[in-house]
């Protein structure tokens, strides 16, 4: 009785009965095959091909426990319309809730990700601009809570140039994965705007210096590491001057980094080739939806928990902030120049 396994073999085989010989036979090579077409890892969720507009501006998949939430405008660099700030937060709570483990964001086509959609702010309600700044500030504020607050770990896998809130939201998130071919912009500076997503806290944090000590110069992507050819001078500079000016250098200044350079700075956890960079992702990510849920959730709660208040207190002072800043004389101008510079407007 305690003979698990043969108890199990016996009684299988008693079940049968007296199914004749060859019949058990073509029966048994039925299921090895259909066993053998189960277990080849499916091809990556893959996005809508370019120019379809499959599932609209966001394609959002779900399978190998795998939530997958693609931006889908390839011919706009993927920028974000205000629909599809709705799109992501409706995604973002059925992820929530679904029996996947982990919640992925990519892009379709060369860019991840050109951030807001410039032409959000030409779209004036009869009440005036100011109605408008304070609707996109209750939008914007919504979004990041939605960041803030999401319970499974959160991967972007970033296959090319990201630019401005798809960027600064990257310090919520668990994995970043970036082909080489990424860089990472945040041009508020030019655009007359300030940091939202809470990178006014997270990038200067997350730019600690341990990691500027540990930059390997010189070693190749995807070893697990940065390749990171910045050479980070430090004579004169405490770690702590030189955390803020890197975090400043984006986030005031609008200095675009490299892949490599996002990496050293710890924004992005480990960049590949772009040759390999899909097949590697994927394959990794599948190896981690395997291991327990509760328990990838239960440590990912203990190691967010603690921060979410004060999160969500930045991100109330970066929609304030924003909401003045949108009204500015700087900030329409420079959209007014973005538009026009294809007869936009
Ligand atoms: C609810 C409100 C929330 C607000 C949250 C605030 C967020 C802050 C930000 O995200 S700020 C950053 C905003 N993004 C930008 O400033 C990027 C603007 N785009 C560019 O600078 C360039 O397009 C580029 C560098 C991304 C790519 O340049 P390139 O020359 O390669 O390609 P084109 O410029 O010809 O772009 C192709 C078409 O895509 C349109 N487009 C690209 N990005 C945006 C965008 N962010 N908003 C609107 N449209 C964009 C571009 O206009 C071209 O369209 P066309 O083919 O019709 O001319």
């Amino acid at each position: 009785m305690m003979d698990l396994v043969n108890k199990a073999k016996w009684d299988a085989w008693s079940a049968l009965g007296s199914l004749p010989k060859e019949t058990a036979r073509e029966n048994y090579v039925d299921l090895v095959s259909s066993l053998s077409a189960a277990s080849e890892p499916p091809s990556p969720a893959k996005p809508a091909a370019d120019g379809e507009q499959a599932g609209g501006d966001l394609v959002v998949t779900s399978e190998n426990h795998i939530t997958t939430i693609t931006f889908n405008r390839p011919a706009k660099k993927n920028a974000i319309t205000t629909q599809m700030y709705q799109d992501i937060m409706l995604a973002l709570q059925a992820a929530s809730k679904d029996d996947s483990v982990l919640t992925v964001l990519t892009g379709n086509g060369e860019y991840y990700c050109s951030g807001n959609d410039l032409t959000n702010f030409t779209d004036i309600p009869p009440e005036g601009p100011e109605e408008k700044a304070r609707t996109n500030a209750i939008l914007l504020r919504e979004f990041v809570d939605c960041f803030i607050d999401f319970p499974k770990p959160l991967v972007a896998v970033v296959n090319g140039p990201a630019v401005g809130i798809s960027v600064t939201l990257l310090g919520l998130f668990d994995l970043v994965y970036a082909s080489d071919r990424a860089t990472f912009h945040t041009p508020f500076g030019p655009l007359g705007l300030s940091p939202e997503g809470c990178s006014s806290y997270t990038f200067p944090k997350m730019m600690g210096p341990s990691k500027l000590s540990r930059t390997k110069v010189g070693s190749r992507a995807g070893e697990g590491g940065c390749q990171s050819q910045a050479t980070v001078s430090l004579q004169g500079r405490g770690l702590g001057q030189l955390v803020f000016l890197k975090a400043a250098e984006m986030l005031i200044f609008g200095r675009k980094l490299t892949a490599q350079e996002a990496c050293a700075q710890g924004l992005v956890t480990e960049v590949f080739p772009d040759s390999t960079f899909q097949k590697e992702v994927w394959t990794r990510l599948r190896a981690y939806t395997k291991l327990p849920p509760n328990a990838v959730r239960t440590s990912r709660e203990v190691m967010r928990s603690k921060g979410r208040e004060r999160l969500h207190a930045v991100n109330a002072e970066e929609c304030g902030a924003l909401q003045q800043r949108w009204l500015s004389e700087e900030c329409t101008s420079a959209v007014v120049r973005f538009l026009s510079r294809r007869g936009k407007l």
